[in-house]
């Protein structure tokens, strides 16, 4: 479990949380959403133990990553958007690398990199930045920790690569892994993740998971112009309007969940957005 409370955080002259508190679970992969600048890597980082909080406290598993212990590091991993290399093979690369996380496992590194079609005696400063990539987030599931954050890991990812990422990533997920991915690309992640989480300048804006998203709201499209009465957002297609709605009590909604239509309603109709998730925990 991961605790954050009254999270404080400032960069020298720039405030970006002033008290966040959040909670993520194992079991599940968040995406995290939120404008450019809002302050989504600066809570990885805080949670990795790479940047310190001003106030508050930040408990992941029970530790304060703060004080990086071995035990915290070796339990945590965070895929930056950006990374460096040494020039070295990958072999060597895991070789000088994996001890650091005991529960590497190095017949799986093989195969996901195998996976994401990475010859195995290349040299990593021989690569291009999207198989560098491909290295990086093999080895972060490989090395099998208990908190996995991913900054854009989609970013640099050709189009077979990113639906080899999401058929690694759909492997990965177990009861005791907590996966926390920040992205822009939600289109990417759409079947991957299963909590939403929303970020608007250091607070959080929304915070649900598919399933309570799906007993709230229905996506839906129509060629009418007239919409449903309980419509709360809608955006004009060529031939029709999509919409989200409030789900009538007893009314079954099995439909698809557009997560770019729900990001741009809560940003844009976030009151109402709220009004109707009021008293679903
Ligand atoms: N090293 C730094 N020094 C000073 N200010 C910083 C630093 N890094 C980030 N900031 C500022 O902190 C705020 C939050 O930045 P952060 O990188 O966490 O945002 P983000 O949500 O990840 O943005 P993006 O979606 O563009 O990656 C921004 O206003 C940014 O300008």
């Amino acid at each position: 479990m991961i605790k954050i409370e009254s999270l404080g955080f400032a960069y020298k002259n720039r405030a970006v949380f002033e008290a966040l508190s959040i909670e993520f679970e194992p079991g599940h992969i968040y995406g995290l959403l939120g404008k450019n600048g809002t302050g989504k890597s600066t809570l990885l980082r805080t949670m990795m133990g790479l940047l310190f909080p001003d106030k508050g406290v930040v408990d992941v598993f029970g530790y304060n990553p703060s004080k990086r212990r071995p035990a915290f590091l070796q339990d945590v991993f965070m895929v930056a958007e950006e990374f460096y290399f040494p020039g070295v093979s990958v072999e060597k690369y895991v070789t000088c690398n994996a001890p650091f996380y005991p529960a590497f496992n190095q017949e799986q590194f093989w195969q996901y990199l195998k996976e994401f079609e990475i010859p195995r005696g290349n040299n990593l400063d021989q690569m291009s930045y999207g198989q560098k990539k491909k290295v990086l987030i093999a080895f972060a599931l490989a090395c099998n920790t208990r908190l996995l954050l991913m900054d854009e890991p989609t970013n640099g990812l050709d189009i077979m690569s990113k639906s080899q990422f999401r058929k690694v990533m759909a492997g990965v997920a177990t009861e005791d892994k907590c996966i926390i991915i920040s992205t822009h690309q939600v289109r990417d992640l759409e079947t991957l993740i299963d909590f939403i989480t929303i970020l608007d300048n250091g607070n959080i804006q929304f915070h649900h998971n598919i399933e309570e998203i799906q007993r709230v709201l229905q996506f839906g499209f129509s060629f009418e112009k007239a919409l449903p009465e309980d419509t709360i957002y809608k955006e004009g297609a060529l031939t029709g309007q999509a919409f989200i709605k409030r789900v009538e009590a007893g009314e079954d909604n099995t439909g698809k969940i557009d997560l770019e239509m729900l990001y741009k309603a809560v940003n844009l109709k976030g009151p109402a957005i709220n009004a109707a998730f009021a008293g679903v925990n």
